[in-house]
């Protein structure tokens, strides 16, 4: 997406054809910092410490990450000892082990000597196929904000708030929640985006914002807890968020206080829509609640806020006493009763077995 007057995407490969660049998304919005990386050690700490993060990019990353292990050592051993590297950086989006799993059995599957070069090819077919499966959810998500659209008085804009970042940052280019919102800025039907700030790590504060600001698109940051009020108040027409794992039933794990969001939603009968790209369906999964791994995070990114000083100094504050202990679950998990549908690369699915299932025939009904 633009940056300026400039095109990004969220990563791509050095002009050395071996390191793997990155914008690293710990500086914005204050910094636009670009890091480079050449080992799978550095690609795993990019992910875990979220200097990449998203869904869909931590699986693209990661796909980098195995390429880059071939560069050292292309050996069977070599890449299973990647993959783990790689697989225990962050445990609940389901692209990471999806990623990792296609680069491994696509490489295992060629001599030692051929499995660099294919291994790019791989990551650089991964990254494109990202960008398209956005494209595709912008297209399907724009008819709901059309229809909304007609709803409302001329001029009027359709009013759309998101929880934390589903944007092109999220991904390598163009987002999944906010997809829908590009294409219907393009396309000139008004739009206005209530941004959740998303604590602890404000990816909506930091990131969204910068993304929406960047665009020219308008919006708004609001606390994280206001969002009910707002729907109370007819002040929302509809929600979209992404999700870092939905089950084969629907239910869908997306950044801590995405349910919140969900049940104000059904309580004040406001739309809740959820972006994805088929490879965050989990088909081993059905109850969402009882089997995604919940990422526990530092407590440390409760207790402290990063900013920029009066003196423009980016640096870390702390918010709360010293001594006191935080508790940082990043994700939970919105049943699919919550959710008014699933805007996928190919249509809008109900969040159910069968709607997911009608769209996926090839996919659904696989055994756990
Ligand atoms: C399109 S996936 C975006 C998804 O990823 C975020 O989590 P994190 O920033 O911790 O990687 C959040 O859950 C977003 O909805």
């Amino acid at each position: 997406m633009k940056v300026g007057d400039r095109h990004f995407r969220t990563i791509w490969l050095n002009e050395d054809g071996q390191s793997v660049d990155i914008i690293d998304q710990r500086w914005l919005p204050h910094d636009f910092r670009v890091a480079t990386l050449a080992s799978v050690d550095q690609t795993a700490v990019a992910i875990r410490d979220m200097w990449v993060r998203g869904a869909p990019l931590i699986g693209v990353t990661a796909a980098y990450g195995m390429a880059l292990q071939t560069l050292a050592d292309p050996s069977d051993e070599a890449l299973d000892a990647a993959y783990e590297l790689l697989h225990e950086t962050r445990p609940t989006a389901i692209n990471l082990r999806w990623a990792l799993d296609t680069m491994r059995a696509h490489l295992k599957a060629l001599p030692p000597e051929e499995r660099r070069a294919a291994a790019y090819a791989k990551a650089a077919e991964l990254a494109d196929e990202d960008v398209e499966l956005s494209r595709a959810i912008g297209r399907n998500g724009l008819e709901v904000i059309r229809r909304i659209a007609e709803t409302k008085k001329p001029g009027e804009p359709v009013n759309i708030l998101t929880h934390c970042n589903a944007g092109w940052l999220a991904t390598v280019d163009y987002g999944t929640a906010t997809a829908p919102i590009y294409l219907a800025a393009e396309a000139g039907i008004p739009v206005h985006v209530y941004v959740d700030e998303t604590r602890p790590r404000n990816q909506g504060a930091y990131l969204t914002a910068w993304e929406m600001a960047g665009h020219g698109i308008s919006h708004t940051l609001i606390v994280d807890n206001a969002g009910g009020h707002l729907m109370q108040h007819g002040e929302i027409d509809m929600v979209i968020v992404g999700t870092d794992r939905t089950t084969a039933d629907g239910d869908v794990c997306n950044k801590i206080g995405t349910y919140l969001k969900a049940l104000a939603a059904r309580d004040n009968n406001v739309p809740f829509y959820v972006g994805l790209p088929s490879p965050t369906i989990d088909w081993t999964v059905r109850d969402g609640v009882r089997e995604i791994p919940i990422e526990e995070r530092p407590g440390e990114e409760v207790s402290s806020v990063w900013g920029r000083t009066e003196g423009g100094e980016i640096a870390q504050v702390r918010v709360s006493p010293d001594l006191t202990p935080a508790r940082n679950p990043a994700f939970d998990v919105t049943p699919a009763r919550l959710i008014t549908g699933l805007i996928t690369e190919r249509g809008i699915a109900e969040a159910s077995p069968e709607g997911i299932a009608r769209l996926f025939p090839e996919k659904a009904g696989r055994s756990p």
